[in-house]
């Protein structure tokens, strides 16, 4: 579904900052990226999305991008904000604008602006218009840095459910190390524009989410992930 081989990028007038990156995402697949500050996990996001240029192939459809700011045109509805990305393209289709806003739990909240949402509602409704092209990729920058712990753990299971039902492959950039193992079939620990370690939690996605959480294999990729990000920092 993605295939990133041997990908370097550099800023104008920067040395690189992605240097060498490889990996592929298969269809329904989550991959958490984590890494320093600065490390280049935007820059990646963005040549995937294809705002930056790079050799970076997706095998199948169109990919969406969600940002940590929820980036709602203010003077536009719900639903017209979720119709963007249908009116960019010149098409209309409202049923699929229903389907996204069912799909988050917004479907009753249509008429609404979003400054009378929360935080949380507007990210879903953010979600919302990143599904309505039905895209085979998605990739989220920090989607829920700015949301408290109990909404983010919510958004957590929503991704969950919208992939099990839409089965896009997924690119996760977080600074939140349990977030990313939770999430992720694989986290990808990045240092310096490389990918320095690997990670695989392995959960049983059929237990409840707090069983989940309180899984040895859990604890044991966070620490393994935590133990990456402080090796590559002191290397
Ligand atoms: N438009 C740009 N022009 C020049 N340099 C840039 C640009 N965007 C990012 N950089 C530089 O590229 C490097 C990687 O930045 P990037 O935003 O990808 O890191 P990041 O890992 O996502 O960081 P953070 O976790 O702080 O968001 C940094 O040194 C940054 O200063």
């Amino acid at each position: 579904m993605l295939m990133v081989s041997n990908a370097y990028f550099a800023h104008k007038g920067q040395p690189d900052t992605i240097r060498g990156i490889s990996f592929s995402a298969q269809k329904g697949e989550i991959i958490s990226l984590v890494g320093a500050s600065g490390c280049g996990k935007s820059t990646l996001l963005r040549i995937i999305a294809g705002l930056l240029p790079s050799n970076i192939q997706h095998s199948a459809g169109q990919c969406a991008f969600v940002f940590q700011d929820a980036a709602l045109m203010p003077w536009a509805t719900v639903n017209k904000n979720v119709a963007l990305p249908l009116r960019l393209a010149s098409k209309k289709n409202p049923d699929a604008i229903d389907k996204a806003l069912l799909a988050v739990g917004m479907n009753s909240y249509s008429n609404r602006y979003p400054s009378e949402l929360s935080g949380g509602q507007r990210m879903r409704v953010s979600i919302a218009r990143a599904l309505v092209s039905k895209p085979s990729l998605l990739l989220l920058d920090e989607p829920f840095a700015a949301l408290d712990e109990l909404l983010r753990f919510q958004m957590n299971e929503l991704i969950l459910q919208l992939r099990t039902e839409l089965q896009f492959s997924c690119v996760f950039v977080t600074h939140s190390i349990y977030e990313a193992c939770y999430l992720a079939d694989r986290v990808l620990v990045m240092k310096e524009g490389k990918i320095f370690a690997e990670v695989e939690p392995n959960l049983d996605r059929n237990l409840l989410p707090l069983e989940q959480r309180s899984l040895p294999q859990f604890a044991k990729s966070v620490t393994e992930v935590s133990a990456a990000l402080a090796e590559g920092a002191h290397t």
